[in-house]
């Protein structure tokens, strides 16, 4: 059997200091701005009007990027503000502002996987438009062509077992034939609920206080991509 990997992104491929200390404050900043210009283009204005929404009805912009603004210092994972942000990482990759941190034993793996036949997926909170940008200007270089499928919470949340189940359907494969690699417990809680493979990345450049015993809730625990045995 040649388990799909399905894998999330920060945390696990990727430094969480670079989403939070790059990436958040990067989209905080420009919120207002990218707003201000491109507020009415159809594909910012759909998402601004879901966030409206939420806030009950017809709202100032002011009030919408305030609102996002508020959202990214909680890390709220909501779709809108999740799309806002790839829309305006574009621009930053596009200036060359940053690259995408993978690490370099993920982006071997991965390149190693593909060699070998595995299919690879993505499962991030982070938009799939988002994630499609972050892998093909990382700083391992274009990453793009390893992956066959990007997910996002618009197929559910990441704590719910029903959205491994729709991501093992929308891949045609039987769930125990996916491998999912995550930083969090309750992610991978979720996936084994639907029957997927799980296995915990616990990497001590993003938690310095190793993950062991109960609180692995009995998955896998590795800390590199290179200590994942794939039977
Ligand atoms: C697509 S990169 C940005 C990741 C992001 O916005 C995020 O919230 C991280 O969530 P993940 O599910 O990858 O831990
Ligand atoms: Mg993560």
């Amino acid at each position: 059997m040649t388990p799909t990997i399905l894998t999330d992104i920060e945390g696990t491929t990727s430094s969480i200091s670079f989403v939070k200390d790059v990436l958040f404050p990067y989209a905080r900043r420009e919120l207002p701005r990218f707003v201000h210009l491109r507020g009415g283009d159809p594909e910012v204005r759909r998402w601004l009007d879901a966030v409206a929404t939420d806030l009950g009805g017809a709202c100032q912009d002011d009030v919408i990027v305030e609102t996002l603004q508020g959202w990214i210092d909680q890390d709220r994972k909501h779709t809108a503000l999740k799309a806002l942000q790839g829309l305006l990482w574009a621009e930053g990759y596009r200036n060359g502002d940053y690259a995408a941190h993978v690490y370099s034993d993920a982006a071997a793996a991965l390149r190693r996987w593909h060699r070998a036949g595995h299919p690879l997926a993505v499962y991030s909170s982070g938009s799939a438009g988002a994630q499609k940008l972050f892998f093909a200007h990382s700083d391992a270089g274009d990453l793009t062509p390893l992956f066959d499928a990007y997910f996002d919470t618009e197929i559910g949340g990441k704590r719910e077992g029903t959205s491994y189940a729709r991501i093992a359907l929308a891949l045609k494969r039987p769930p125990d034939e996916l491998l999912f690699l995550s930083d969090v417990v309750e992610e991978l809680d979720a996936a084994r609920e639907a029957g997927l493979r799980t296995v915990l990345v616990d990497r001590l450049e993003d938690y310095p206080q190793p993950r062991t015993g109960e609180a692995t809730h009995g998955h896998t625990r590795i800390e590199r991509f290179d200590q994942l045995e794939l039977a």
